[in-house]
């Protein structure tokens, strides 16, 4: 039996946007320029809503200006690639993001190639997951972002770790694999058609859940001790009626044989805008030429 160690996200988010709030402080007495962040809403999915009012008050809590553009679901695409035009030829707005998912009208793969990759603070453009492919400076992928700095701070170095990543979206599961390969782990991305996928998950130091599946992965996937992290946020009927949120790994299950575990809430999900606010800065930085 292990004893299993809560990472805790949300303690860990919160000391991060503290930090930043003081170097946007500083970024503004050095160069007069306030970070911008603009964040597009299409539509009116109610998860959504949540997360761009969040984006919205933790950026002005850092102290950066937060420009909310909220659109109504029949907006044509041409319009969303006007506002997304007008956002890149705007001088207070340093990063730009477009709320996933977009309504099925939309191709949202044309709106992110719009978007200028100096402002992509999602990192979802070709351009920023390209660089990030060959190993150049990127706008990286938010979520994928705080796993790593999680990850870190619970290990220290991952070089050499045995790292399964349970997913293959480009937002997280294929982003997150760079990264850990920057880490110098070993990286296998598993899937839905991946082959006794339970004993692929069994061989990793670093387990990773991504696929939105509810208590997917099981106790039994988990070797002992690995360090497991949970980026799944499934919305699940409770028993006695109402929902609650669970994770891609069963929770319950993993006690007392993961070394240590994500919760959900509370894990990963906080580090998202926590690493959101950074690429804002940092897309700042470098338009002010100061990075
Ligand atoms: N353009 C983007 N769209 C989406 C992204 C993204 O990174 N860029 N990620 C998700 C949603 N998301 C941010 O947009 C996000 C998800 C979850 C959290 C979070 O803090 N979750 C809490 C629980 C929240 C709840 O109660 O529902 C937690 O895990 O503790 C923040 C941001 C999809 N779209």
């Amino acid at each position: 039996m292990v004893e299993t160690r809560l990472i805790d996200g949300k303690a860990f988010a919160e000391a991060m946007r503290a930090r930043l709030k003081g170097e946007v402080a500083a970024f503004v007495a050095e160069t007069g320029v306030t970070p911008g962040l603009a964040v597009v809403l299409v539509g009116e999915d109610p998860a959504s809503a949540v997360y761009v009012r969040n984006k919205g008050k933790q950026t002005a809590e850092a102290g950066m200006a937060s420009f909310e553009h909220k659109l109504p679901a029949e907006t044509t695409q041409e319009e969303v690639l006007a506002l997304v035009q007008a956002l890149n030829a705007d001088n207070a707005v340093h990063g730009i993001l477009v709320q996933l998912p977009l309504p099925a009208h939309i191709d949202a793969q044309a709106v992110l190639a719009t978007i200028d990759p100096g402002k992509d603070v999602d990192g979802f453009h070709v351009m920023n997951a390209g660089r990030l492919a060959v190993g150049l400076d990127a706008l990286v992928p938010c979520t994928p972002l705080g796993c790593v700095m999680l990850l870190k701070d619970t290990l220290g170095s991952l070089a050499g770790l045995e790292a399964v990543v349970v997913g293959r979206s480009n937002i997280v599961g294929k982003p997150l694999a760079q990264l850990l390969l920057r880490e110098d782990c070993t990286v296998t991305i598993a899937h839905s058609r991946t082959r006794d996928l339970p004993a692929v998950c069994r061989r990793a130091d670093i387990l990773v859940g991504a696929v939105g599946r509810p208590e997917m992965i099981r106790g039994d996937w988990i070797k002992p001790g690995a360090t497991v992290i949970d980026v799944g946020i499934n919305r699940v009927e409770k028993a006695g009626g109402g929902t609650r949120l669970v994770g891609d790994v069963a929770f319950g299950e993993a006690q007392g044989i993961a070394g240590a575990i994500t919760p959900v809430p509370g894990g990963v999900g906080p580090m998202t805008i926590a690493c959101l606010l950074a690429n804002t800065l940092t897309a700042a930085r470098r338009q002010a030429g100061r990075a």
